[in-house]
């Protein structure tokens, strides 16, 4: 007899099975960005989101790596690297060139619409509600510009930030302030083979600059982007530059980003500037207590044996799926707030 499974998984089971919705996130590489995708598949299945999570992987993300994320759930789809043009343009960071890859996602039509998701994110609280939100649309959260990697920009230069516009004005020597710009760790949008070819033929004849495929985007839905609050993506750089337009209780921040310098979760030493505030310690410790907890770890039907099976016949293998523990005695516990 087939065991039971539980109510929420057959429920999610259900949903994914008739979804025109997932999440989807990106994973390239043989490194450990796949903890971050482990982690948020566990954190989507904490808040019962009752949609699947899409990996969209490049081919050189191992077999090893695919697995621990089919063990958790992730539907796993491989996609062709997309590179820029010839360009010498000197990128934020050298690796955003392979995050140009991400634009293959438009063309997972099977889903009228999807929620991307970068893989160093967490979801601390249910955001399902965000795809009834009106089809037309790109949501995301509007970026920061105070922190040096966007010193190449005139915004930064000028000291100039739409998280404050009044802080310094925009000198209207300089034209109108730059469109509102959205980071693209986290966006809601709808796959189409049409605006998938857009974008390819687009970005062949666009010359790249240092945000890569973030600012790509900007440029391409800038006529139909529409903010949403950061509690659905808060860049952590906001805590520092911006405390004044998020939550004062990181405990409530629905979406978390671990998008600054040092404040990868599973990397965090504690030691890069800022890296040390109470609410990046508590942050990365709630991150740390979801990757570890075995009760949120996927395990299929026939990885569990049933208690009458282990009964009456040599007990099989019990071969659970989870990730292996990692030791975090590193990551310091936040201070007594
Ligand atoms: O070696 C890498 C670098 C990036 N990524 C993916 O690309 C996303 C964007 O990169 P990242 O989050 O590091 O950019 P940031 O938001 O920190 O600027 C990551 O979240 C991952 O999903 C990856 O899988 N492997
Ligand atoms: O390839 C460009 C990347 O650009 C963005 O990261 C940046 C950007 O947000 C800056 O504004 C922050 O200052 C910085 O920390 C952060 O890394 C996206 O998060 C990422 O998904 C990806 O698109
Ligand atoms: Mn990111």
């Amino acid at each position: 007899m087939a065991p039971e499974l539980p109510e929420n998984v057959l429920a999610a089971a259900a949903a994914a099975a008739s979804s025109e919705r997932a999440y989807v996130t990106f994973l390239a590489g043989n490194g450990d960005y796949v903890k971050g995708v482990a982690g948020l598949a566990k954190g989507l299945r904490k808040v019962a989101t009752a949609y699947p999570l899409v990996v969209a992987v490049l081919p050189d993300v191992p077999v090893e790596h695919r697995e621990i994320l089919k063990a958790q759930g992730c539907i796993i789809r491989e996609i062709e690297p997309i590179y820029p043009p010839e360009n010498q343009i000197q990128f934020a960071m050298a690796y955003y060139v392979i995050n140009y890859s991400k634009l293959r996602i438009w063309n997972f039509v099977e889903y009228k619409k999807m929620i991307y998701l970068d893989g160093d994110i967490q979801v601390f609280d249910n955001i399902d509600h965000l795809f009834d939100n009106p089809d037309g649309h790109f949501y995301a959260v509007m970026d920061c510009f105070c922190e040096k990697t966007w010193s190449h920009s005139p915004q930064y230069s000028i000291g100039y930030c739409q998280q404050c516009p009044d802080r310094v004005t925009w000198p209207p020597a300089s034209g109108p302030p730059p469109p509102l710009y959205f980071n693209a760790g986290m966006f809601v949008f709808q796959p189409s083979h049409h605006t998938y070819h857009s974008l390819l033929h687009t970005l062949r004849i666009t010359p790249p600059t240092p945000f890569a495929e973030q600012d790509f985007l900007n440029m391409f839905f800038h006529n139909i982007y529409k903010p949403i609050p950061p509690t659905y993506n808060l860049v952590l750089a906001m805590l520092w530059r911006h405390p004044e337009n998020v939550e004062n209780d990181v405990d409530k921040v629905k979406v978390v980003h671990y998008c600054a310098a040092g404040s990868k979760p599973w990397r965090y030493t504690g030691k890069e500037a800022n890296m040390d505030r109470d609410d990046i310690k508590k942050l990365v410790a709630k991150w740390w207590d979801i990757y570890n907890d075995t009760s949120l770890d996927l395990k299929s039907a026939n990885d569990v044996v049933e208690e009458e099976d282990q009964a009456n016949t040599v007990p099989k293998l019990t071969i659970l799926s989870s990730m292996p523990e990692p030791n975090i005695s590193h990551v310091p516990a936040p201070s007594a707030a």
